[in-house]
């Protein structure tokens, strides 16, 4: 079986996955443009920020598995993937430590320009008097946009600076931001509002594109600082560009529109060229600690995939199915009981889309989970039913 790995991987997991028997290519250097016929032929994809389209999907017909090194998947056409079922999967929680320390780091970098202190020593200039006009971090409020793994970890460290944290998050309540000692905003704009320091966390999915918009951007009170480590597609960029150019906010990015997917390029990024903003080029999980965290965590998902065919951390496989009814049938565990049944599944024009068996102890008996996407009518369960020599039960619940 093959494994492509696309991107940078630590050679030490390199060797942990030829272990696994696995025949394995490391192209960290393969141009994007040749990423769908170096697939052809590979069963596991491996990919850190180089972008999976559609058309590997379609050219790479052997494919199985693409695991995204990293956290965020808006990288890989996860759409494209599901209808070639093929799993996607990720490394979620492993670099958020590095991110969070990146953050921090800009919000320090930006309240004391540490960047253009540096810049201006080594052009000969002192300046004490120009850079002593900074605020402070400890006291101020902290807005956080998206309280996930990396949001937390943000949280617990400017807390630890004595800042004050609200956030925004679209699943958080009184109860859960009372546990993670922040308060909580209910909405983006009132957080913007409210906030010295806005951090965004946000993951990049259509309802997170442009997030961050205009009316947030404008809610900002005037000098507040913004650190964006997610995604350059989380914020209006025209709207950031002119607030940062009004010299009304001051920004810390380590994404950029239209970055490039490689190592080194040629890249002007307007907003980076600012005088009020710094830009990093991403690499916020770029820490030894968070790198081997992360080729360890894709050796695991890649090792259970290949031992047990399980796939830790899928990101595609459907939450919520059309079914409309499951049937529980439990059954005598002897060969051909299940085929029986779903031949009268099939007979009756019905669709199982979803099977879950599960033993008795001593496995004489077993009970047998089928999601259908039309439920049963009366006839078809007393078919099953009458199979008594094989079926114990049959029941049908709608859903
Ligand atoms: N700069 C870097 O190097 C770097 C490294 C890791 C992650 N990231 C980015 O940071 C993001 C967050 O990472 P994380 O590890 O905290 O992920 P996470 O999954 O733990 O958190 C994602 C956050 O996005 C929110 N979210 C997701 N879908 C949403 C939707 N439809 N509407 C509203 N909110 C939604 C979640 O509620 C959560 O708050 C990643 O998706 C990635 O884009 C950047
Ligand atoms: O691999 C990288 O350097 C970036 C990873 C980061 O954007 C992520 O989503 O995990």
């Amino acid at each position: 079986m093959k494994v492509l790995i696309a991107d940078a991987f630590p050679k030490s997991r390199l060797a942990d996955l030829e272990a696994l028997g696995l025949a394995v290519e490391h192209r960290p250097d393969l141009p994007a443009a040749e990423l769908a016929d170096a697939a052809r032929d590979a069963a596991v994809l491996v990919v850190r920020s180089k972008q999976v389209p559609a058309a590997v999907f379609e050219r790479a017909r052997a494919l199985s598995l693409v695991v995204r090194a990293g956290a965020g998947v808006n990288t890989i056409d996860v759409a494209a993937a599901s209808r070639r079922g093929v799993y996607v999967s990720n490394c979620p929680g492993q670099n958020a430590v590095a991110v969070a320390e990146l953050t921090l780091g800009l919000l320090l970098a930006l309240d004391r320009r540490i960047p253009d202190n540096v810049a201006a020593l080594r052009e000969g200039r002192w300046d004490k008097k120009g850079f002593s006009a900074a605020r402070g971090l400890f006291g101020r409020t902290l807005g956080i946009a998206g309280l996930g793994t990396i949001g937390r970890e943000v949280a617990a460290r400017a807390r630890g600076f004595g800042m004050r944290v609200v956030a925004w998050s679209r699943s958080l309540d009184d109860a859960r931001a009372k546990a993670l000692g922040v308060e909580r905003a209910p909405d983006l704009v009132s957080l913007a509002r409210g906030c010295d320091a806005l951090s965004i966390h946000l993951a990049l999915k259509p309802e997170t594109r442009g997030a961050i918009s205009r009316e947030v951007l404008e809610a900002l009170p005037a000098g507040a600082l913004l650190v964006n480590t997610a995604r350059a597609e989380v914020v209006d960029q025209a709207a950031l560009l002119e607030r940062v150019r009004a010299g009304r906010l001051r920004v810390g990015a380590d994404v950029h529109a239209g970055e490039p997917e490689g190592g080194k390029a040629e890249f002007r990024s307007e907003l980076a060229t600012l005088p009020g903003a710094y830009g990093t080029h991403h690499i916020g999980a770029s820490t030894e600690q968070a790198q081997e965290a992360i080729a360890a965590e894709t050796v695991r998902i890649v090792a259970s995939f290949v031992r047990t065919g399980a796939v830790p951390n899928c990101v595609n496989v459907a939450k919520r199915t059309p079914a409309r009814a499951r049937l529980v049938v439990r059954h005598y565990d002897k060969v051909g009981v299940l085929a029986n049944v779903l031949g009268e599944i099939r007979n009756a024009g019905i669709n199982a889309q979803q099977i879950e068996n599960t033993v008795f102890d001593e496995a004489v008996a077993a009970s047998c989970v089928i999601a259908l996407d039309e439920a049963p009518d009366e006839a078809l369960l007393e078919r099953i039913r009458a199979r008594a020599d094989e079926v114990v039960s049959a029941e049908c619940f709608l859903v």
